[in-house]
């Protein structure tokens, strides 16, 4: 700290003594007045008297005031330690803006200002001095406009200026008016702290851009579940703007639970939930909650993927997949199940026979002189009498149409679950009269004049020992045996 004025003790030495020269000077005066002896032997010795008196009052007074002025001093100089060794910058102007005291570490802010400071020149030369070395970065270009605004409000300011300089230093600077009308300035570095809020602003910035942009709908919450804000994704997804949005609550946006949804619940794993677009349009929507909570707040983030187009497609790819799997095992002509079908068919029923023991059946349909047929109608007309005749066994038939199959050309079978061989009698002979009644014009069969069907029953209980196949042989043969007996007419062969 830069000395203050210092207490003179020597003039005051000076003047005790001068008092006890004149008060002995008195003395001898009045004994050169007085003639009577007894005073000129006593005059001298009050004059000597008060001398004497006079010297030991300096010496005490004197004694006193340099102890008073030791203590003084070393108060002082514990004040200026102090005030030097303060982190913040210290720094006294008069009355007429003079800097009158600093400290040392406003000499570390600004080393090359020192001559100055010494030299008590005013705040304004200081700040000029200052702007010519360019040491204020947020004035160049424009030093003598930033120079009057700055002492138009010194003094003035309601908080504290932030300042940089040198580039790269970032102050705190604090100015109060004393009562004589000086100024005291405090300047405490906070170039960390800027740092740091430069970085954080940059992070949050980063942040901000990276929700914009996101695809998903990312929205906050308060405690108790109201919307606080939400990015453009979320406003697109439910087609309501963000002030549309702010304060509605969580359960309004999700499965129209009302405030029955609480975020507290909706933690942890994602949610598959449906919600509503503004159009009405269903939304398939999956829901992440993440509770954040500090000392100061208490709020939820939701991030909300939207699945609705991928949830269309899978419907879609399973329709899809359905389809080929129809197609894979229907016959393309008939309608009716394909041959590979039947082979499957036929293997899971067999399976499931041997298990519950129920019987199993198999009508072998072919349909008489189709030959003829072809060569009288031609093969278009052929197709067609297939599709007519496929129509009318699927209708023979109450457990489902997979139960019918084209098993090759003009050949049908029929797989019956649970049903004996008297069953599957009956059903082959609804197929002989539906065809019969059908009266499909077959002027070319030896038969009649219409389409006939020759059918092959077989039923069996299956058991693993026996192949599947036996079924399908037996029921061949008793085809074979309806073709030889005439046609027209369904022969049972017992499962041998
Ligand atoms: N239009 C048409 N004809 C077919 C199809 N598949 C097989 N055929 C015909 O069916 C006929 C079968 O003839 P065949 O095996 O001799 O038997 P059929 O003339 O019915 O004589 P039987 O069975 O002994 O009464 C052949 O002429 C084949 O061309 C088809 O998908 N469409």
């Amino acid at each position: 700290m830069t000395r203050l004025a210092e207490a003179r003790i020597w003039p005051l030495l000076a003047f005790a003594l001068l008092v006890g020269l004149q008060a002995a000077l008195l003395m001898a005066a009045l004994g050169g007045m007085s003639e009577s002896p007894q005073w000129e032997a006593v005059v001298p010795m009050l004059a000597f008297g008060a001398l004497a008196f006079t010297v030991l009052l300096a010496v005490g007074v004197t004694g006193s005031l340099s102890r008073a002025q030791a203590r003084a001093r070393r108060a002082q100089l514990t004040l200026e330690e102090a005030i030097d060794a303060l982190p913040a910058s210290v720094e006294i102007f008069d009355h007429e803006d003079r800097l009158v005291a600093f400290n040392r570490r406003l000499v570390e802010i600004y080393p090359h200002m020192l001559r100055a400071f010494q030299r008590k020149a005013t705040f304004e030369d200081l700040v000029r001095e200052s702007l010519e070395r360019g040491g204020i970065p947020e004035a160049r270009g424009r030093e003598d406009e930033w120079l009057q605004e700055r002492k138009e409000s010194r003094g003035r300011q309601t908080g504290p200026l932030l300042q940089r300089v040198h580039d790269d230093m970032w102050l705190r600077i604090f100015e109060c008016r004393t009562q004589s009308g000086g100024i005291v300035g405090v300047r405490m570095e906070v170039t960390d702290l800027i740092h740091e809020q430069q970085s954080l602003a940059a992070s949050r910035a980063q942040l901000k851009a990276t929700i914009e942009a996101a695809g998903n709908g990312i929205l906050t919450l308060d405690s108790g579940g109201h919307v606080l804000e939400v990015n453009p994704s979320t406003e697109q997804l439910f087609g309501f703007s963000a002030a549309e949005l702010q304060g509605v609550h969580i359960g309004m946006l999700f499965g129209n639970n009302g405030d029955l949804m609480h975020p507290q619940e909706l933690l942890g794993a994602p949610r598959e939930l449906t919600a509503r677009h503004r159009s009405g349009e269903r939304l398939a929507l999956q829901l992440t909650v993440a509770e954040v909570r500090t000392d100061t707040i208490h709020l939820y983030v939701c991030i909300v993927t939207d699945f609705t187009e991928r949830q269309r497609q899978e419907e879609r790819l399973r329709r899809a997949n359905e389809l080929l799997a129809r197609q894979s095992t229907t016959d393309g002509l008939t309608g009716v199940g394909n041959r590979r079908l039947f082979d499957q068919l036929l293997q899971q029923e067999w399976q499931r026979g041997t298990r519950s023991g129920r019987p199993l059946a198999l009508l072998m349909v072919d349909i008489d002189h189709f030959k003829q047929y072809n060569d009288r109608y031609g093969h278009v007309a052929g197709d067609d009498c297939l599709r007519r005749v496929a129509t009318l066994l699927r209708s023979c038939v109450g457990r489902g149409s997979e139960a019918v199959c084209r098993y090759g050309g003009e050949e049908f079978a029929m797989l019956l679950v649970d049903t004996d061989l008297n069953g599957a009698q009956v059903v082959a002979q609804r197929c002989l009269d539906s065809v019969r009644l059908a009266a499909i014009e077959h002027e070319g069969s030896p038969v009649r004049r219409s389409v006939s069907l020759s059918i092959g029953v077989a039923a069996c209980i299956p058991d693993t020992a026996t192949p599947s196949q036996r079924l399908i042989e037996t029921a061949d043969r008793a085809l074979y045996d309806a073709k030889q007996g005439g046609r027209a007419r369904l022969i049972c062969q017992q499962f041998a």
